[in-house]
């Protein structure tokens, strides 16, 4: 079953278009969703645990309606919020043992659930330390906590490297990663930084101004291309000259010539091979060019050039 389905969904703050017709549907695994800041996707989750209503079409959270099943979705779902909205007065493991006792459990198994959690985030020997005494990355931690202590089917976590430096991400991101690896929990995982969370997911979904740009699964996205790359060690003008003057379709990419293999790619190559050795050049690499996730998304704005609807 998809974690979550859209069809043509729509929310409109006053005059704020945040979402336009999203279409998507979103399998289960560890899947970024990706987008610049205000590009919506803080709204599709609220949206997805029923926080908010659509203004326009629908959406479905493991098959329910999260307004109408409201209570089971919340149930059935972990969420981290994006900003810091914890009590600094409480200790860690009585917030998260607060939070899964909200989430329906009984008092000692919300106890034992919190101790876990705690574990499983990093922070078993910190666990009875106030939590306005910690650092950013360890707060980051107790959010991720009390989004898992009830065990639910499906993470959402919004931007959960917020605030971290470069090595309090990557322990995040591992976790996260763990996460969906060992424990078996989907997770939709918000980010604007695109080149930071594709290691870890299965998936990427790519929002802008409320709109879908792009949705594949990894695999399908650094499938093989239809090019050759083609790198000598010296500059390959007079290569690309030849290929072209030869009827291939030819681009210099920094050092590399990219090739369109087309309709018979054992003729290309020769091609290439002879033009290299009539040349008389050193050929370094041919190879088939695998399509990189950054290209794909390469359309993706920068927040410079971002605008509301
Ligand atoms: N409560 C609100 N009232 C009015 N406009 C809002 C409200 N919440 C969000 N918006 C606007 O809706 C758009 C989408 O915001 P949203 O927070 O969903 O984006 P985002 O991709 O999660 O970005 P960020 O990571 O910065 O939160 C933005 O233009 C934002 O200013």
């Amino acid at each position: 079953m998809a974690l979550i389905e859209t069809d043509s969904l729509e929310k409109r703050y006053d005059t704020v278009t945040a979402l336009a017709d999203l279409t998507v549907t979103i399998e289960p695994g560890v899947v970024g969703l990706v987008g610049v800041n205000g590009a919506g996707k803080s709204t599709l989750i609220k949206l997805a645990l029923g926080l908010l209503e659509p203004t326009g079409g629908r959406i479905t959270v493991l098959g329910l309606d999260p307004i109408a099943d409201g209570e089971t979705v919340r149930a059935r779902v972990g969420y981290m919020p994006e900003h810091d909205c914890l009590p600094p007065d409480q200790i860690a493991a009585e917030f998260v043992t607060h939070m899964a006792r909200v989430s329906g459990l009984p008092a000692a198994r919300a106890r034992e659930r919190a101790s876990e959690t705690l574990r499983h985030v990093g922070l078993y020997e910190e666990r009875y330390r106030r939590i306005g005494g910690y650092s950013t990355g360890m707060k980051q931690r107790v959010k991720l906590a009390q989004a898992l202590v009830h065990d639910p089917e499906l993470l959402l976590l919004d931007e959960p490297t917020n605030g971290l430096d470069p090595e309090g991400r990557r322990a995040m991101l591992d976790l996260v990663h763990r996460i969906g690896s060992e424990f078996g929990i989907s997770v939709v995982v918000c980010s604007h930084l695109l080149g930071e969370i594709e290691r870890i997911c299965t998936s990427l979904v790519a929002i802008d101004a409320g709109r879908l740009l792009r949705s594949a699964t990894l695999s399908a996205m650094t499938q093989h291309s239809d090019l050759l790359m083609v790198e000598t060690d010296e500059d390959p003008a007079g290569l690309a000259e030849l290929l072209t003057g030869q009827g291939l379709q030819v681009r210099t990419e920094k050092r590399a010539l990219m090739v369109r293999m087309g309709e018979n790619p054992d003729e290309t190559y020769d091609l290439i091979r002879d033009g290299v050795a009539d040349l008389d050049l050193s050929l370094h690499r041919l190879e088939r060019h695998r399509h990189q996730v950054a290209d794909l998304f390469r359309d993706l704005p920068t927040e410079a050039s971002h605008v509301n609807a």
